[in-house]
């Protein structure tokens, strides 16, 4: 079976403190996060821009969350007032996972990857997750 996979990076600059955390993270701090994201599918599809089966989906249809929060993304935003849980990088992967699946066609697998400083980051994919 013939497989895709695209991959796509970007960054976003955003403020969180984590609930609870008794130590300097506990406080409204900010991080300029890097993502990355691979998208895999056997299949090609159309999609908003170009009507003919050509895509896995549009490489900006990934990357959704680098738009400013006005836009719907999470640049330049308070991440405690964008996601519904606490903002760990951890909360925050699947978060554009989940959100993420939402905007692209049904049956591809993603794979988000989450720095939130250069040396410590995150990986989350979800094996029941394709929609
Ligand atoms: N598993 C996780 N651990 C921590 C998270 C997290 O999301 N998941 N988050 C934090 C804080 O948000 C903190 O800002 C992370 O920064 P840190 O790795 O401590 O980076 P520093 O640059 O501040 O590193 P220092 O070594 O402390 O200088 C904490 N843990
Ligand atoms: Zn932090």
């Amino acid at each position: 079976m013939p497989s895709w996979t695209l991959h796509t990076e970007f960054k976003f600059d955003a403020a969180h403190f984590l609930e609870g955390y008794e130590g300097k993270c506990g406080r409204m701090h900010g991080h300029s996060y890097k993502v990355h994201i691979a998208a895999t599918s056997n299949q090609l599809n159309p999609s908003k821009y170009l009507d003919s089966a050509d895509m896995v989906c549009d490489f900006h249809e990934l990357k959704w969350a680098a738009k400013g929060s006005e836009k719907g993304g999470l640049d330049h935003s308070v991440l405690n007032e964008e996601l519904p849980v606490n903002p760990t990088a951890e909360r925050i992967a699947e978060f554009i996972h989940k959100e993420t699946l939402q905007r692209i066609p049904d049956g591809i697998k993603l794979n988000v990857t989450v720095w939130e400083t250069e040396n410590s980051w995150v990986e989350y994919t979800d094996e029941d997750g394709e929609n």
